[in-house]
């Protein structure tokens, strides 16, 4: 009996892109989740050990954010065809180069403002006791993007401070927030309406110079807009979107090639209320 090598194949899985295209003010958004495998003579490797063959799974992403840079991101077909090809034609012992590619939709809020497509989350907490009523509303898993208006400068550095100064960066959260109604009567379902349009009006038409101010943004327009609300919870992730590093292949990156990080991120919370209603009649939470 021989033990031998079957099918295999090789790549860089999940490489998360954002491509900014700016046209002036009005902005472009690609966000991919981009998957390459390639299959060839890659027996050595796994046989003996020799790499001569093998093209590292770093430089495909690196190869997939160039790309991006290089040749702008239309449809996801395109720059999968694009990128298999170029495996395929630079690289003699590849045989076959697999591009998958993820599409996440965005609906335009303004000129470089976004929503990401698909539902948000209505919530509802009411508690009653002998003496109140209380009744907490809220939202959940509203994505929303700015690709531009928004810096990050000013902060304290320590010896273990690495995060430059920035102008001009990506602000992305996911909303979570929860609000406190005054009473128990209400038109229950234009309050909600009104509320995410405030939160996301907000987020839209505030020059960010960090979450913390965009949250207090927030929370103030809800306030404003809805006089039947006492008060409003927010807990706002940092969805960091990293700049990437292209000049290591001459290429220059005026903030259009983000790599989208999902974990750690920022989490920004925070309570806004009015000052001349009565505190909540019950101990809740976000
Ligand atoms: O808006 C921000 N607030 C922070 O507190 C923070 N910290 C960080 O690393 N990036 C950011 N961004």
């Amino acid at each position: 009996m021989a033990i031998v090598l079957g099918p295999n194949r090789y790549g860089k899985a999940e490489t998360r892109l954002v491509r900014v295209h700016r046209d002036g003010d009005t902005h472009r958004l690609v966000d991919l989740n981009v998957g390459v495998a390639l299959s060839g003579d890659l027996s050595a490797t796994h046989l003996t050990g020799d790499n001569a063959g093998v093209l590292p799974t770093d430089t495909m992403k690196n190869t997939v954010y160039a790309f991006a840079k290089q040749h702008g991101v239309g449809e996801p077909e395109t720059f999968a065809l694009l990128l298999a090809r170029h495996f395929v034609e630079t690289q003699g012992q590849v045989r076959s180069a697999r591009v998958t590619v993820e599409s996440f939709a965005w609906d335009r809020l303004g000129p470089h403002s976004f929503r990401r497509r698909g539902e948000h989350t209505r919530t509802t907490a009411v508690t009653v006791t002998r003496e109140a009523t209380q009744v907490v509303s809220g939202v959940t898993g509203l994505v929303l993007m700015n690709t531009t208006a928004s810096e990050f400068h000013g902060f304290v550095r320590d010896r273990y401070t690495t995060l430059p100064e920035t102008t001009d960066r990506i602000l992305a959260t996911a909303v979570d927030a929860k609000w406190r109604h005054l009473g128990d009567r209400a038109d229950w379902g234009t309050s909600f309406e009104g509320a995410v349009d405030a939160l996301t009006d907000a987020f839209v038409n505030t020059y960010s110079m960090s979450l913390q101010q965009t949250l207090m943004s927030m929370g103030t327009m809800v306030l404003t807009a809805r006089p039947e609300l006492a008060e409003i919870r927010l807990a706002l992730p940092n969805k960091h979107h990293y700049l990437v590093d292209l000049s290591v292949f001459g290429l220059e990156n005026e903030n259009e090639v983000f790599l989208a990080g999902d974990r750690p991120y920022g989490l920004i919370e925070g309570t806004v209320t009015r000052d001349d209603v009565p505190p909540a009649a019950v101990e809740w939470y976000l």
